[in-house]
């Protein structure tokens, strides 16, 4: 950073030190810079080859235990063993790389899809590009809702503002101009752009001096850039990690120190601590997750939903509430000027008039300033002195036009807000009843479904500049202009299928409770109560977590109100979802635990938020939800198969080997036991999900798993010392029969077990994706093969005598159907069925 702020020097020094000029660079110029400065984003992604990926995963904790225990085998000469530990050590890791190299990658190309893009002048054209790849030199376009993409200097503006609040906590829109600044802080430079900051009104264009992490409020700007990085799903499957591996930590130093005291072969019984723990690693979690969710997002694209951030497909899955605001998700996005009236309500489109100027001349871009100006096209004959723009605090916004009256401040907005700043009305005071009257118009408005902005003026006298807040008084209230803003044809069917699915839909908008109440009823929400802004600063942190649970109505809300309700909802337990298309929208987007945005959404919103609908209608979202339920499912079956039968059979296998006189099986044993049943599980991304499964949220709970593994855990044990009590007390075989009687019986049930678990209903009613199948039968098929083949011999094991066969047979028949007899006490019950 130079000694002197940017803002302090001209467009063209800056360009000089930057070695451009200020008309854009060149699209080879744009190449070059990019490899100078980096990427415009403030963690720089390195690119990593195929080596590196492979490299760092070689490196993974499980992976280090795999090739530790290679060297010891190889180095105590048991090479069977070590060769086995690199195929499983090799497989995992091609598994890993090449799945997830591939759904990551479809996965990434829809995310980039919808990257946060930036209008830059390239080879003399402006055109739209990845964010990430402006560079300092570059000149950008910036508009109403854009994310501003670097720091800059203001080489033209248009009635453009900013929203700094996220970096300065400067609360009003801040006018940016071309020109020159003195001040040493960012709160004095009028003529600069901050990388962070959002455009509110009109449009301006600047020269990027800074990017990425070289920018003022690096930090700060990222917060607003990115949707939140760890899920409260990704921070539960990383605590299961973790848990297992203490469980793993303790399981293995006690069968060690036990097989030790036992006086057993150190180097048989370290070897077998370890394929135990290799064993009882979910080494496969990282990769069905990702795959899974890869899936899932490429599943929901075609539902046209792309998903930003892959572990929010669970987080919609689990949603309870979802929030969203009114205009464009409700309603449709496109809403008709309806009428002008003056104070007295006589139709006069005087009011109309006026607020077109002020919409046109204060660069907003709203539905409501679409719709004005395209009713009322522009006449002509005004300009621009001053500008206060709109912002969702005041609730209003201010120009300062020169025009046919002179100088005329006009002032437009929602009606509370306006009124309270007039003094007088078609000639009279605005007096009490004059106020009153006027309400109750706006009142009878809204409840016949007509959004209504007030307009004031006054004449401005003295020397013209940007109007601040003391300047919206003693004005001349003018009228009403009202808005038809119809419900969707499609909303009250979206609303009940959520409500169906068990998602409980809030309105959260900024407009009129009584236009949101109406709407409200219309699409089959309660109603009855409806909770105002004003309200809110009343209402206790518990008080409103308590009010939230009956209201579904909230408005007049600012962003941040929007944001204290979704904060209410998620300490009341509620998986609160936020879909929304404004500036305002976007905190209350990035404070929900799932973001939603939609395709013509503004920049803030769609880059704060974590999924996009291509489509901007509630149907979406339903649809979205049951991608979720799904994806989610077929994860929760691959930790339930790990919590349950692998589980079980690692831990009988560690209490066994304390009683028998021989090792219950050889570390390779083991080993190959664990690749076989990883290869079976390969098929679960695959697999199919009932309707009934998916119909009420699917919510990740701790508790939920170690209920799991505590019922199917010691039934899989249950059957493992009846194998243990069928081949050492009642055969009484010998060491190698008794192992591979052992192995057969652990990897059957340890495979078929998916088709119990898999499903909440009865096997044969639910039949699983053919591929499942394929990977579990050939798996247990080739473990099967394995014994009575030459190569059984190499992994110690021994022909079973057919009647041992049979009686393994009739054990893992009995097996499957007690675990399908214990399933339903092993699966909580979902709340809804709990509660009634
Ligand atoms: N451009 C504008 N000019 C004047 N007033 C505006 C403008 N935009 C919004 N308002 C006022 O501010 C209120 C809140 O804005 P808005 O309706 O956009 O909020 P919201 O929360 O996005 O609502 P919705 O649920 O309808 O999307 C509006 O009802 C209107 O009274
Ligand atoms: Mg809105």
């Amino acid at each position: 950073m130079p000694d002197q702020p940017f803002w302090t020097r001209s467009p063209a020094q800056c360009a000089s030190a930057l070695g451009c000029g200020v008309a854009g660079l060149t699209s080879e110029d744009a190449l070059v810079r990019l490899k100078t400065y980096g990427r415009n984003a403030d963690a720089q992604v390195r690119e990593t080859g195929l080596i590196v990926s492979v490299g760092r995963r070689l490196l993974e904790p499980m992976c280090l235990v795999l090739i530790a225990a290679a060297v010891v085998s190889a180095g105590t000469g048991d090479a069977p063993s070590a060769v086995i530990i690199l195929i499983i050590l090799g497989v995992s890791v091609a598994l890993d790389t090449a799945q997830e190299g591939s759904a990551k990658r479809a996965a990434e190309a829809l995310r980039q899809s919808v990257a946060v893009s930036a209008e830059v002048k390239r080879d003399g054209k402006f055109v739209s590009v990845d964010a990430e790849t402006v560079v300092p030199g570059d000149v950008f376009r910036v508009g109403v809702g854009d994310i501003i993409p670097a720091d800059a200097l203001v080489l033209e503006a248009s009635a453009f503002s900013a929203d700094e609040a996220a970096l300065t906590g400067e609360p009003y829109g801040v006018v940016k101009r071309p020109g020159e600044a003195q001040g040493q802080t960012p709160a004095e430079a009028g003529n600069a752009l901050f990388r962070g900051a959002v455009g509110l009104t009109g449009e301006a264009v600047g020269l990027a001096v800074g990017t990425g992490a070289n920018t003022l409020f690096g930090e700060a700007a990222k917060s607003l850039n990115a949707a939140a990085e760890i899920s409260p799903f990704q921070h539960d499957l990383r605590a299961l990690g973790f848990l297992v591996a203490r469980a793993t930590a303790v399981l293995v130093v006690g069968v060690l120190a036990a097989n030790v005291a036992f006086g057993r072969p150190l180097i048989q019984s370290l070897m077998f601590s370890v394929a135990l723990a290799v064993g009882l690693t979910p080494e496969l979690l990282p990769m069905i997750t990702t795959v899974t969710l890869s899936r899932g997002a490429v599943r929901m694209a075609r539902k046209k939903v792309i998903v930003k951030r892959l572990s929010a497909i669970h987080d919609l899955g689990a949603m309870t509430v979802l929030c969203t605001d009114k205009t464009g998700t409700l309603t449709s996005a496109r809403i008709e000027l309806a009428g002008s009236l003056a104070p007295d309500g006589q139709t006069n489109d005087r009011p109309a008039m006026l607020a077109a100027v002020c919409a046109r001349l204060g660069g907003d871009k709203g539905s409501l300033d679409i719709a004005l100006t395209n009713a009322r096209p522009d006449p002509g004959g005004w300009t621009r002195r001053g500008l206060f723009p709109f912002d969702y605090q005041r609730r209003m916004g201010a120009v300062l036009a020169d025009g046919p009256e002179g100088l005329t401040l006009i002032v437009k907005g929602a009606p509370e807000a306006v009124m309270a700043a007039c003094a007088s009305a078609g000639g009279a005071p605005f007096d009490a009843a004059a106020r009153k009257a006027a309400a109750a118009r706006v009142q009878d408005l809204a409840a016949s479904g007509l959004r209504a902005v007030a307009v004031a003026s006054r004449p401005w006298v003295g020397a013209a500049h940007d109007p601040t807040s003391d300047d919206e008084a003693n004005l001349t209230f003018e009228g009403l202009c009202t808005f038809a803003d119809p419900p969707k044809a499609t909303a009250p069917a979206a609303v009940a299928r959520l409500a169906a699915a068990g998602v409980r839909v809030v309105i959260l908008s900024g407009d009129d409770p009584v236009v949101v109440g109406r709407l409200a009823k219309i699409v089959g929400l309660r109603a009855q109560q409806a909770i105002v802004g004003a309200d809110l600063h009343v209402l206790s942190t518990d008080a409103l977590r308590v009010q939230t649970r009956d209201t579904d109505v909230f408005a007049r809300l600012s962003p941040d109100q929007k944001v204290r309700i979704v904060h209410a909802l998620r300490d009341a337990g509620e998986i609160v979802g936020f879909m929304g298309d404004g500036v305002n929208d976007a905190p209350g987007i990035r404070a929900a635990d799932v973001g939603l945005s939609v395709d013509g959404a503004t920049g803030v919103a769609r880059a704060a938020a974590d999924m996009i609908l291509m489509d901007s209608d509630l149907a979406v979202v339903a649809d979205g939800v049951e991608e979720g339920r799904r994806t989610f499912a077929n994860i929760l079956k691959y930790v339930r198969m790990g919590s349950s039968s692998n589980f079980g059979n690692m831990l009988s296998m560690a209490a066994a080997s304390l009683f028998l006189p021989f090792l219950p099986m050889l570390a390779t044993q083991i080993l190959l036991n664990n690749l076989l049943y990883d290869v079976s599980e390969i098929g679960i991304p695959f697999d199919n999900v009932r309707a009934t499964d998916i119909a009420r949220p699917q919510r990740w709970r701790m508790h939920d798993i170690v209920r799991f593994a505590g019922v199917m855990g010691p039934l899989s044990s249950a059957f493992d010392l009846a194998t243990f009590g069928v081949l050492f007390l009642w055969f009484q075989t010998s060491p190698e029969v008794f192992r591979t009687g052992w192995f057969v019986e652990s990897i059957a049930t340890q495979t078929l077990v998916i088709f119990i678990i898999r499903t909440r209903g009865r096997p044969w009613r639910d039949l699983p994706n053919p591929f499942l199948t394929i990977t579990t039968l050939a798996s247990l098929a080739l473990a099967l093969a394995i014994p009575f083949s030459p190569a059984g011999e190499w992994f110690g094991f021994h022909n079973l005598p057919p009647h041992l066969a049979i009686a393994l047979s009739a054990i893992v028949a009995a097996y499957l159907v007690c675990a399908e007899a214990f399933k339903p006490l092993a699966v909580a019950q979902p709340l809804h069925e709990a509660q009634s």
